[in-house]
């Protein structure tokens, strides 16, 4: 049974170009969070290599063959075993056979990896040259309850949010670095619409009769293509986790590592530095929130009707 209440520690750490040394300070930030009794930790995406095309194919893991093929997860491993604590790794970039992905592993207090996202959108323009998109979402219980994983452009995309919070999640997690324009404008903006949106067109019904939630990756074959709108209520936790910035670096990152409470307030934050912020998490708080605002139950299905946009369009345009 997760505990209710608990620490997360985001840490917002540098990034260089030497791997090792990106490995021992992760390690170093992750055990100081842990001290400071952090029971869930998040690391940045891409914490292990520099942000760029170039460098994704150099600093790639197998993550699969583990140990010596991926000293950056061996490291996650190790530490979250020794000190009993869930972590989140942000992402790294991952090899499988001839592809490149960028992936984030969430390790349980036992040390096993638990779950693998691979970032599951890609920006047109910075990644799509190298990295292959993932094709599923990840949902996975932890000590620390059942947390919903997107990185960085992923949380542009309400669905992925609202199938997690169908299934149960009270905390979204997104590795995450905006770039200097976007960062600004958008970044804390979407943090606290995810916890606003209440609808989602979703597209079969999946083994979860109580969230009658879809994806196309789980759900059995024989439904898929039945449409419905599911309404659901996020008014969850959501927590970002970016990499410091560098203004030497080829990619500069906005920061900003974030945990928004289920009011869409803003519970910690930070500038753009490399630091570890760390703050409280009360799954009791969703459930008021919920019932405060209970707007689910306040539809007004009279006044209109949710439709799929992109299917009336691909059939008038037969
Ligand atoms: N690493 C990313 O996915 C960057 C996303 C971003 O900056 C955006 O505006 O979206």
């Amino acid at each position: 049974m997760a505990s209710a209440k608990f620490k997360i520690a985001l840490c917002q750490l540098s990034v260089t170009s030497d791997k090792l040394r990106n490995i021992s300070h992760a390690r170093e930030a992750i055990e100081e969070a842990a001290n400071k009794g952090a029971q869930l930790v998040l690391l940045p995406e891409i914490w292990n290599s520099p942000y760029s095309n170039d460098s994704f194919p150099v600093y790639a893991e197998d993550i699969e063959l583990g140990g010596d093929a991926s000293p950056s997860t061996a490291m996650l491993s190790e530490v979250s075993q020794n000190l009993k604590i869930t972590i989140v790794g942000g992402s790294i970039p991952e090899r499988r056979g001839d592809r490149l992905y960028n992936t984030c592993c969430v390790f349980g207090t036992d040390g096993k990896l638990k779950a693998k996202h691979r970032k599951a959108w890609k920006m047109t323009f910075k990644e799509s040259k190298t990295l292959t998109a993932g094709e599923n979402p990840t949902i996975v219980d932890t000590d620390v309850g059942r947390i919903g994983i997107g990185i960085c452009y992923d949380i542009r995309f309400q669905e992925l949010a609202a199938i997690y919070a169908a299934r149960g999640a009270h905390l979204l997690c997104y590795p995450g670095a905006f770039n200097m324009t976007t960062g600004p404008l958008h970044w804390e903006l979407l943090q606290r619409a995810r916890i606003w949106q209440s609808t989602a067109k979703l597209y079969c019904f999946s083994l979860e009769p109580r969230a009658r939630l879809l994806c196309k990756c789980c759900c059995p074959a024989e439904s898929a293509g039945v449409d419905d709108v599911l309404y659901i209520s996020l008014q969850l936790y959501v927590a970002t986790c970016a990499p410091a910035r560098d203004t030497e670096s080829g990619y500069v990152a906005w920061g900003h590592s974030t945990l928004v409470g289920p009011f869409g307030e803003v519970l910690a934050t930070t500038d753009h530095d490399e630091t570890t912020v760390i703050a409280e998490i009360d799954y009791s708080l969703v459930e008021q929130r919920r019932a405060y605002l209970p707007i689910i139950n306040q539809r007004r299905g009279d006044l209109y009707q949710l439709v799929d946009v992109q299917r009336l369009h691909a059939e008038s345009t037969k």
